[in-house]
């Protein structure tokens, strides 16, 4: 499967985005958490400089949780009973999306205190 062209391999990464959304309720929460925040950044005429640090932050945090999925989805594939490791291996992945999440939110108090 190497080696495809542009389009076809955008259309991979476009349907495991879907993916993402259509399994994980928490994707479907970030995403509505995405939405209200750029109505809010709109609403309150953030600065051009402001966008960039909150998207680079709520970028971080989809990116978590799409990691995240994948990971758990991987993990229940190659071993669907229950081991030590694949906990750890769940857990390390979840701590990922809660340290994106406090980076959005220290990210969002200091917009709000600016
Ligand atoms: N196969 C397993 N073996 C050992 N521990 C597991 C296993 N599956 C889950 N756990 C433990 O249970 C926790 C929750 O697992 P689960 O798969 O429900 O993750 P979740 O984050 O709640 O999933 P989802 O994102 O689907 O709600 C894991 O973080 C891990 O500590």
């Amino acid at each position: 499967m190497k080696g495809q062209g542009f389009l076809r391999r955008f259309g991979y990464a476009r349907s495991g985005i879907a993916v993402a959304f259509r399994r994980e309720r928490s994707m479907r929460t970030h995403g509505v958490a995405v939405v209200a925040v750029v109505i809010f950044l709109t609403l309150t005429g953030a600065p051009a400089v402001w966008w960039a640090l909150i998207g680079l932050a709520v970028g971080l945090v989809l990116v978590a949780e799409m990691a995240n999925t994948a990971i758990e989805t991987l993990a229940d594939r190659l071993h669907p009973g229950q081991h030590p490791e694949i906990g750890v291996v769940k857990d390390v992945a979840a701590g990922a999306v809660l340290v994106a999440t406090l980076v959005a939110i220290v990210v969002g108090v200091a917009y709000l205190l600016r």
